[in-house]
């Protein structure tokens, strides 16, 4: 696969070209059969599918995780499949930020210093660590809940402190599993508000959700059913006020 920079001589966020995984055992099960798309930076796309139709083994697979069986993927127009398990996790440090449905904290460790550990792998030494996690939790709206420990903040509030831990060292991508999942529906409603607003100053976001609801709210949406894409559509109108709407930017 020849890589499609854009006009700018930039190469998408990400690509995924004829991906497969089928997980051994009797029988083999074949969780992706085939999947392709690119997404480019400054989307924000949501793949959507019902339960077992292959979701979390994308997001695995795109998030370098998990080795696909066959097929292509470029991170920022680097070839997975040619890095090593050291290098690919050097690049998944740089590259890529995770949102979980669980938040995935450490309960032990201030607000603040759960988002600067997401530059741990970074190199980056620790005072400047911190400054970042700082502006990063300025950013979600928490800036005045740094030294509060994740057991005193609400579940809302946990996940702003996840989202920014992902987005603290700029990554290429974000990919956020199911991120409303343990949220009630107006926590979970400017969770998704906060996801549009960092996607409108730059950030690049892809959303796992089983909620077809939630993805209609996205400028694109994956269609995601018994391991392939069954559609693509861009440019769907906005639920909320389109301040962030990107007309032309999905293709
Ligand atoms: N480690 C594994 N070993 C064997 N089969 C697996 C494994 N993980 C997933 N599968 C199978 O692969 C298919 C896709 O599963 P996957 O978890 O990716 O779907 P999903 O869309 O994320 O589902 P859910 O929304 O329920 O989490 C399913 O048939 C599942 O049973």
């Amino acid at each position: 696969m020849n890589t499609t920079h854009d006009q700018h001589g930039q190469a998408p966020a990400l690509e995924l070209e004829g991906v497969t995984k089928i997980y051994g055992g009797q029988p083999p099960v074949p969780a992706l059969r085939g999947v392709s798309f690119t997404v480019r930076h400054g989307e924000l796309v949501a793949i959507v599918g019902p339960s077992g139709s292959g979701k979390t083994t994308l997001l695995h697979v795109m998030g370098t995780l998990e080795r696909p069986t066959d097929g292509l993927i470029r991170i920022d127009g680097v070839d997975a499949a040619g890095l090593g398990d050291r290098q690919l996790a050097a690049l998944r440090a740089r590259s890529i930020g995770f949102i979980f449905q669980q938040f995935f904290l450490a309960e032990h460790s201030t607000a603040l210093e759960n988002v600067a550990n997401g530059l741990l792998y970074a190199g980056v030494e620790v005072g400047e660590r911190r400054r970042r996690a700082a502006d990063a939790l300025d950013r979600v709206g928490l800036a005045h809940r740094s030294d509060f420990r994740p057991t005193k903040m609400s579940g809302g509030e946990r996940q702003r402190v996840a989202i920014a831990r992902a987005l603290v060292g700029r990554p290429a991508i974000v990919l956020a599993d199911e991120p409303t999942g343990n949220l009630d529906s107006t926590t979970g409603a400017s969770i998704l508000e906060l996801l549009r607003e960092l996607n409108a100053d730059g950030a690049t976001i892809i959303m796992i959700t089983h909620d077809g609801d939630l993805a209609a709210r996205l400028p694109r949406q994956l269609h995601v059913l018994d391991g392939r894409i069954i559609s693509d559509d861009s440019g769907a109108s906005f639920a909320g006020s389109g301040a962030y709407s990107r007309p032309g930017k999905a293709e």
